[in-house]
């Protein structure tokens, strides 16, 4: 029997980071919004009992580090004490579209969509409380993937409640060739922002509302910015090409603009694709999955 899942990226349109724990993982409030760029997880089930990964990417592990293998794993461990039901065994072939170490989310998505498929495919053992738990063993970002929909995001990434406020933007995502690591930009946080609790607490997201002007804030973009000024420059050409506005996703390297409409977004991407200087640079339009 085989399953087919598509896992979306993430854009995170408001990222302020709130607080550090005693374990080193920074508390945060994030706006977060799945977009429509979509890896295709195929899970195969077999009667072995082993866990095999295939990934045609060459930044992409297919031993038991790959996040889809890792959530396999915990999810027999958690739904079955680690002894499957016969049939247990399985291949996980993930076509990957979504750039890696770009801040779009995708490992995060593919270790989501395995959880879902899996506790859907053995007959819900776990509810979707413990299935967002396991989840955030495997990383901050896997709750939110299971959540589904835009949130408001707070804890280290794990705490999320719906955010039903954003606009139906049209997004022109601009991936410019580096693969950024997450713990790397988070290590490289001015940590004197973090030290007076009170004055970062202000820093929560709160309203019923989302404006452009006010709310497109990244804390973690001037740490990237700062070694990759590229994107500084991605992001200058999407406000010149008609983005309503721009930022970076998460820890990046990924940069997205916002447009109000698919057509703008195209003759904008149109125009970059143009541009035969910047050829490590891959762009996608993805809608807002609102
Ligand atoms: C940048 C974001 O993508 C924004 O949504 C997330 O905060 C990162 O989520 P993620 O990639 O799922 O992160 P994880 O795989 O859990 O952690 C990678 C590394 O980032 C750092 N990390 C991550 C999340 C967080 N709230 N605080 C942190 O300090 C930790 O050093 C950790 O070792
Ligand atoms: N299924 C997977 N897909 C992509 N990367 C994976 C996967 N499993 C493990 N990895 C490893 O995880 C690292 C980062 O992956 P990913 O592309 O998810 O980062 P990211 O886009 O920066 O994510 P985030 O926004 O959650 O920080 C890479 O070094 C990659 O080798």
């Amino acid at each position: 029997m085989t399953v087919t899942v598509h896992a979306p990226a993430k854009i995170n349109l408001f990222l302020r980071i709130t607080g550090k724990r005693s374990d080193g993982y920074h508390e945060l409030s994030s706006v977060m919004c799945p977009v429509a760029l979509y890896d295709t997880v195929t899970i195969t089930f077999g009667d072995d009992d082993g866990i095999q990964v295939a990934c045609a990417h060459p930044a992409v592990p297919e031993d038991s580090s790959n996040l889809v293998a890792r959530a396999a794993a915990l999810f027999f461990e958690t739904a079955f004490a680690g002894c499957p039901p016969l049939g247990g065994g399985m291949r996980i072939h993930i076509e990957k579209r979504i750039p890696v170490g770009a801040g779009l989310g995708g490992g995060s998505s593919d270790a989501a969509a395995v959880l879902v498929a899996l506790n859907r495919h053995f007959g819900l053992p776990l509810t979707h409380t413990t299935l967002q738990a396991v989840g955030a063993r495997i990383g901050a970002d896997v709750p939110f993937f299971i959540f589904g929909a835009p949130a408001l995001a707070t804890g280290i990434g794990e705490q999320l409640a719906a955010f039903p406020y954003l606009a139906p933007w049209t997004a022109l995502l601009v991936y410019p060739g580096v693969a950024i690591s997450t713990a790397w930009v988070y290590k490289n946080l001015n940590l004197r922002l973090t030290k007076d609790e009170k004055k970062l607490s202000k820093f929560h997201f709160n309203g019923r509302f989302f404006r452009l002007d006010e709310h497109l804030v990244n804390d973690l973009e001037p740490v990237t910015e700062s070694a990759f000024p590229v994107i500084t420059e991605i992001k200058r050409l999407l406000q010149a090409h008609g983005a309503k506005g721009a930022m970076m996703s998460g820890s990046g390297s990924a940069v997205f603009g916002l447009y109000a409409d698919r057509d703008r977004a195209e003759s904008a991407y149109k125009v970059l694709c143009g541009n035969q200087q910047r050829q490590n640079w891959t762009l996608y339009i993805a809608d807002l999955l609102i």
